[in-house]
């Protein structure tokens, strides 16, 4: 895909010239004289890229910056400033632009602000388009034939309105199914409410769940509809169920045969209309024979049973998985990274997996956010049998620089990837900021600022 960018400028003449600039390296370039002009043409068909200048009769170049950073999903604005209008540039900034460069600029440096935005555009864009086929295929990213029939049960199942047990071990995406089935039911405009069940004490689940009425017990100042109230209408998760305690199961009985909620302390039933999914990571039929576990609910939630194999018995999905959470994260932390290569993946494939999919989700994070920019350092990656990631030990001022390298990725992530903000919430400098992502190899060189 030829990438595009949207050139704005009054001046013919510099248009000319970064037209030049750009066509040169197979950038394909468009340009408008001016803010209405650019979003006309923006309106016609999208552009990754929108590099204009400030000053600009009609609607300028700040308006403009923040009207397209508005639209959903927002291109990535660079803009032009003239020599010592810092304000302008911090302004521009904060309206959503991603980055900026200064008049006069050298070839070099206007190429590798535009080709890092483009890059990171694409990223943003790969994962868009991820996230979108993720939607149609109920969220799930899979390659295995298991994780293919699962997912065909899903889109079956989703929108009749049944009752659902999802099995599987810990971190194996039963939560991630929860949501697809929710997603493809006819109660999808309606929420998904989630409960974990082993989370609270057996009385205040109860209450959680059921409701209660105002003084049923110390505490209870007023009286609560409980999740079931809450999720009238919609889907309710309870997680963990199998370690939901007797009393609860009775009244979860009484809900799933009846359609009946009894609040704690009150006498009479309400009707409630809720969907029941239900997810363990134990053998419930195993809790039934301990006496664990209520035999009537067990068939009562076990109308449809979804296994989700672990991680370990279906090698085909870590690929897939790898590089869904590469971009993921690439795009999160505003940063660069390689796809997946082979060595990475016969790492990956080595590695037992005992925390499942959630495991290979956070060893792809560490990785992404502690890596160089632009690479995948293989060091951090969990050796094959090992639970901890091989990495050497650190000295005292590894440490310290680690831990500030990871305060500097967290504040990028959280300003969107813009420096200035990144900076102001640091409560250092853009300038120091520049000089500390460069020592970390976080910004590329280059940068337009300083
Ligand atoms: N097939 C998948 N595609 C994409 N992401 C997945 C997939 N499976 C799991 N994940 C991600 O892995 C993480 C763990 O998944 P999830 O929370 O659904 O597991 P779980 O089985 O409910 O775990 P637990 O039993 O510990 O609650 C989540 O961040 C989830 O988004």
């Amino acid at each position: 895909m030829t990438p595009r960018v949207l050139v704005v400028d009054d001046d013919p003449g510099l248009r000319y010239t970064l037209r030049e600039i750009l066509s040169g390296e197979g950038i394909e370039v468009e340009e408008a004289a001016d803010g209405a002009e650019a979003l006309a043409r923006f309106e016609a068909s999208p552009f990754p890229l929108v590099v204009t200048d400030l000053r600009m009769p009609g609607l300028d170049g700040l308006e403009l910056t923040r009207r397209l950073a508005a639209r959903s999903p927002p291109p990535r604005v660079v803009v032009v400033t003239a020599h010592g209008s810092e304000r302008q540039a911090v302004e521009a900034m904060k309206a959503g632009a991603w980055d900026y460069f200064r008049k006069p600029f050298e070839n070099d440096e206007l190429l590798a602000v535009v080709r890092r935005a483009l890059e990171a555009a694409h990223l943003v864009e790969e994962n868009a388009r991820l996230t979108g086929a993720l939607a149609l295929s109920g969220s799930l990213v899979f390659a295995s034939p298991a994780m293919a029939r699962l997912a065909e049960l899903v889109a079956r199942v989703g929108p009749r309105d049944v009752t659902v047990l999802i099995e599987g071990e810990s971190g194996t995406g039963k939560e991630r199914v929860a949501e697809a089935l929710w997603r493809a039911s006819r109660r999808a405009d309606r929420p998904l409410v989630r409960f974990n069940c082993a989370a609270l004490s057996p009385e205040l689940a109860e209450a959680e769940l059921f409701g209660h009425a105002r003084g049923a017990f110390t505490g209870a100042v007023r009286a609560r509809a409980g999740l079931f109230g809450e999720a009238d209408g919609g889907t309710l998760l309870l997680d963990e169920i199998g370690d939901l305690a007797p009393a609860a199961q009775a009244k979860l009985l009484r809900v799933l045969q009846d359609g009946e909620v009894r609040a704690v302390g009150e006498d009479r039933a309400r009707r409630v209309d809720v969907r029941v999914l239900a997810a363990t990571h134990r053998d419930l039929r195993a809790q039934v024979a301990r006496g664990a576990f209520r035999e009537d609910l067990l068939y009562r939630l076990d109308v449809v049973k979804l296994h989700l194999p672990p991680l370990r018995e279906r090698p085909e999905d870590i690929p897939l998985l790898a590089r869904h959470f590469l971009a993921l994260f690439s795009a999160r932390f505003g940063v660069q990274c390689p796809p997946p290569g082979p060595e990475l993946l016969a790492r990956l494939a080595a590695h037992p997996w005992p925390g499942n999919v959630r495991e290979l989700e956070h060893a792809l994070e560490s990785l992404v956010a502690l890596s160089p920019e632009g690479e995948l350092d293989l060091a951090l990656v969990p050796a094959a049998g090992g639970g901890a990631p091989a990495a050497p030990p650190l000295g005292l001022k590894q440490r310290v620089e680690a831990y500030e390298r990871g305060l500097l990725v967290d504040a990028l992530r959280e300003a969107g990837g813009r420096r200035a903000e990144a900076a102001r919430a640091l409560g250092i400098s853009r300038v120091t900021l520049h000089d500390k992502l460069r020592k970390y190899a976080l910004g590329p060189d280059g940068d337009g600022g300083g």
